[in-house]
């Protein structure tokens, strides 16, 4: 059984169909196609290159990564899967060629917010459990027009890393006012197979060092409405990540985790706003999932967060 320290984050409630739709269309198509300079969308129109906006650098002395990045290789089974996995496009194009994909196929959990002219998750009661599918580099739609793009643009400007004194320790705080819904940035890291974190988070108890690792487990329902645990997906940023790392639990958290995909199967772990958030306000989301329950282990860190319903302990759930 594994300990997660950081903490496992449940995208439970409405993985439903859209969500095996889209497993189901996956194909295996080398990563490096996509690097190249103009990419042809299946109308076979080129469509420009995505420029990550992301000028945030690391206080630490540790690699910065624009997003999250395969572990180094090993020699097994689990990681060849992993990879084969990394190394995969979704098959799964809108052929919106002239709308802005508000009703497009991939889902629409985007909306304009005028207030801050930019676009948010649509706010609804479940969605950090709904699984977003942006437009991708296959689709036909104008980068222009289309509204079905947000995380793949890169983490929001006017964030910085600061030594909180809440958490004694490093946290991550907004310089301006953020709407509710408005996405963060990516919790950027290495992807872990289950054997990898299962060392690293052994490792990190015995070093007694802080823990970054994150499990996202995602569920589909069955026909019988029974909820099946489809994709777990580990993301370590102790060693190469971004901004993400620095932001630290709440159990009254102002921002959420949604599970977002682009190009790859492999969900990045996002980060949203869940409510309207002041300038200056430190960042947090809940390392176990708002909605489970958390039990606490013998060796649970005391958590720091000092909100009203604070449990007093992190999360520290068993989750694989
Ligand atoms: C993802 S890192 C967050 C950034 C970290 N504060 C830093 O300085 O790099 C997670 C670690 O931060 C600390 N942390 C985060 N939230 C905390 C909380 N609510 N109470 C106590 N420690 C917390 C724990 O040491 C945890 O292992």
């Amino acid at each position: 059984m594994l300990e997660s320290i950081a903490g496992s984050i449940d995208v439970c409630a409405a993985l439903v169909s859209s969500c095996s739709k889209i497993f189901k269309l996956k194909y295996k198509l080398k990563k490096q196609e996509l690097m190249c300079s103009s990419i042809l969308g299946s109308n076979g129109m080129a469509q420009s290159r995505i420029i990550v906006n992301d000028d945030y650098e690391h206080p630490d002395n540790i690699e910065y990564i624009l997003e999250s990045v395969l572990m180094p290789s090993e020699d097994s089974l689990d990681f060849i899967q992993l990879k084969n996995e990394y190394n995969s496009l979704i098959l799964h194009q809108c052929q919106c060629d002239k709308g802005d994909c508000s009703r497009c196929s991939h889902g629409g959990a985007y909306e304009y917010c005028p207030k801050g002219k930019e676009l948010i998750q649509r706010q609804s009661k479940e969605s950090c459990s709904i699984p977003i599918l942006e437009c991708n580099s296959l689709c036909d739609c104008r980068l222009d027009f289309c509204t079905n793009r947000l995380v793949q643009y890169g983490p929001r400007e006017n964030l910085e890393v600061f030594n909180s004194a809440t958490f004694k320790s490093k946290g991550v705080r907004t310089k301006v006012n953020i709407p509710c819904g408005a996405f963060i940035c990516e919790y950027a890291g290495e992807i872990l197979t289950i054997s990898e974190a299962k060392r690293r988070l052994v490792n990190n108890k015995e070093l007694e060092c802080m823990n970054y690792v994150l499990v996202l487990n995602e569920y589909t329902k069955t026909d019988d409405c029974r909820e099946e645990k489809r994709q777990v997906t580990i993301v370590d940023p102790s060693r190469r990540g971004n901004i993400g790392r620095y932001i630290n639990h709440s159990c009254e958290p102002n921002c959420q985790i949604a599970a977002v995909r682009i190009d790859c199967p492999i969900p990045k772990i996002c980060i949203f706003a869940a409510r309207n958030i002041h300038a200056h306000e430190e960042l947090c989301f809940h390392y176990g999932g708002e909605d489970q329950q958390v039990d606490q282990a013998s060796d649970s860190k005391t958590c720091l967060c000092t909100a009203d319903s604070c449990a007093g302990f992190m999360p520290n759930s068993a989750i694989i």
